[in-house]
Formats: structure tokens, sequence, C-alpha cells
């Protein structure tokens, strides 16, 4: 027999913002062109129960005006970088907007390339660069500021120095060991500081060598597995980086088979033809952090996941 729940009806949680507001940003002082654009999405937590209580909404700064301030600061402060773009945004929120306790800044940057021109840099044409999209979250309230920088559909292949071996087998397991296969993946990887202060690089700087280092690491570990390759990854970039806390990664094994030419008499497949199957996928996730990390707070909870 099913008893009926009879505790009061609340209202547990709330945020809202405006969503994905497409800036782009244009810095034409000089013949030579500079582009940041931009996709941004504003989220404000606070004292918000009225306007869903009982539709009261004195308290609420309308999407709209976000939308506004998300362009107005792309002119006012400038994007010298998304991170100092976003603190600016999250930090005006806070100090500025009364009923505002904290706020969530969420940046993705698309790149753009310079198109070359007879052999030039062309000071205001550009080429959209490749799929990978650089990513922001800045967190704040009135107690503490968290950055999550990081890279999503980064994707990167390498064609031997990856095997996979010895694992646990049960009746199920038919996977082959191999010592020599493709590995391949479109990584989603985050970086979180451990205060406010990139360092020298700078935020734009600091994303270019994580990604460098993601690259290399990716590159030269012999891999034993996707799970170690994103282990040796956020390892590091933690070594290089006293400022980072915390490296998560998120992986999707792109799987390449071997084409089966078994069928054929006159066809040979050494691991040079195959099938690049999109799903289902291993999806492999890790974490890497400091022992001694600051706590992580609000850092990782993202405008949708929350929900
Ligand atoms: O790097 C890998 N990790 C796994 O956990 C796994 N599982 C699998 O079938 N292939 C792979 N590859």
């Amino acid at each position: 027999m099913s008893e009926s729940l009879s505790g009061k009806i609340i209202l547990s949680g709330n945020q809202y913002g405006k969503a994905e507001n497409r800036v782009v940003r244009i810095v034409r002082d000089t013949p030579r062109h500079e582009i940041r654009d931009l996709n941004v999405s504003s989220c404000l937590r606070g004292d918000f129960t009225d306007a869903y209580l009982t539709g009261e909404q004195s308290k609420v700064l309308p999407t709209d005006t976000q939308k506004h301030t998300a362009y107005a600061y792309a002119k006012k402060v400038g994007i010298n970088s998304p991170e100092e773009y976003a603190l600016a945004l999250a930090t005006h929120y806070v100090d500025d907007i009364e009923p505002v306790d904290e706020a969530l800044i969420e940046v993705e940057e698309f790149a753009w390339e310079r198109a070359i021109v007879d052999g030039e840099e062309h000071p205001h044409t550009f080429v959209k660069a490749s799929a990978e999209v650089r990513t922001v979250a800045v967190t704040h309230n009135k107690e503490n500021t968290w950055i999550v920088s990081g890279v999503k559909d980064f994707v990167i292949l390498k064609s031997t120095g990856s095997e996979f071996k010895g694992f646990l087998v049960d009746p199920y397991t038919i996977l082959e060991e191999t010592d020599d296969r493709v590995m391949a993946t479109s990584l989603v990887m985050q970086w979180r500081l451990a205060g406010t202060d990139p360092g020298e690089l700078g935020f734009d700087g600091l994303f270019a060598r994580i990604r460098e280092i993601a690259i290399a690491t990716f590159a030269t570990v012999h891999s034993l597995a996707l799970q170690q390759t994103l282990y040796r990854i956020g390892e590091a970039i933690l070594e290089e980086f006293g400022q980072v806390a915390e490296v998560r990664l998120s992986a999707p094994n792109k799987h390449h088979f071997v084409y089966d030419f078994s069928a054929f008499d006159d066809v040979e497949n050494h691991k040079e033809v195959f099938h690049a199957d999109d799903r289902p996928y291993g999806l492999i996730q890790a974490a890497v952090s400091r022992e001694d990390a600051p706590d992580a707070g609000p850092a990782w909870v993202t405008y949708r996941s929350w929900l």
C-alpha cells in the first residue's frame, strides 16, 4: 500500500539568466583588426523566491537586460580574455544588483584564424578555425570566486603508440587484446584555478600552454589505456602550473576498427584501413587534483547541469 506524502511544498531551488548571447567583438583601432567570437550565458542566484511563489518581479533583473549587459561589457571592458570578461560581468551582477548573491558566467569562444593572402596574414579577413571550443565558467559571490577554464570538441588521434590488454574477462568479453591500435577522442578538458590569478602567461597564454601540454602528453605517452592517458595529461598540467588546483577530463573513445577484408582474396589490411565508428563509444572520465586543493564549492555546477 502506498502512503501519500504530506510535507509542505516549498521552492527548493532556483536560478535564472540569459543563455547563449552570441557576442562578436572586433577591435578596429588599427588597420590590423582582432576578433573575439563568444557565446555568453549569465545565470543569477539570489533572492528571487517571490518571482516564483507570487509572481512579484521587483527583484528580477530581466534576462533581456542581461543580454544588453553582455554586449555593453564587450565594449566597456573589452575582451582581453574570456576569463577577464566573465569576471567583470560576474562582479557587476554581485556588486551592483542588490538581490544577486551569486553569478555564474559561462563563455564559449570560437576560434578564427587570420586569412593568408599572397603568403601574408590579412589584416581584416578571418577563416573559421577548427571545431574546437574554448570554455570558461566563472562563479562569483561575495566570499569567493571560482574560475574553470577549458576546451571541448578537442579532437585528437594517434595512429599507433596505444594498446589495450590485460583487462578483466567475463563470459561476455569477446574483445581481443591489442598492442597497437588507433586512439582517438574528442576531449573535454577543464582546469580549475586555485585562486583568480592565471600567473605570468595570463589567461590566454595559460590556455595555449595547457593545450600544448595535452597534445604533447597524448602524443608521447605510450598509452596502455585512455584512462592512463587522461591521468597523465592532468598530472602534466598540475606539475607545470602551481596555480591550477584540479583538472577534469572527459574523453569519448572514438573507436577505429580495422576493416575486415577477410572475404577478399586480394586485399590485405595491415591496420591501414579502418571503420570509424561513431557510436556506441566508451566514455572515460577523470579528475586529477592536488590533495590540498582549495574547496571546489560551486565551481563545477554548470548552468545546464544544475537541473
Ligand atoms: O582505453 C580503453 N579503455 C577502456 O576502458 C576500454 N574498454 C574497451 O572496450 N576499450 C577500451 N579502451
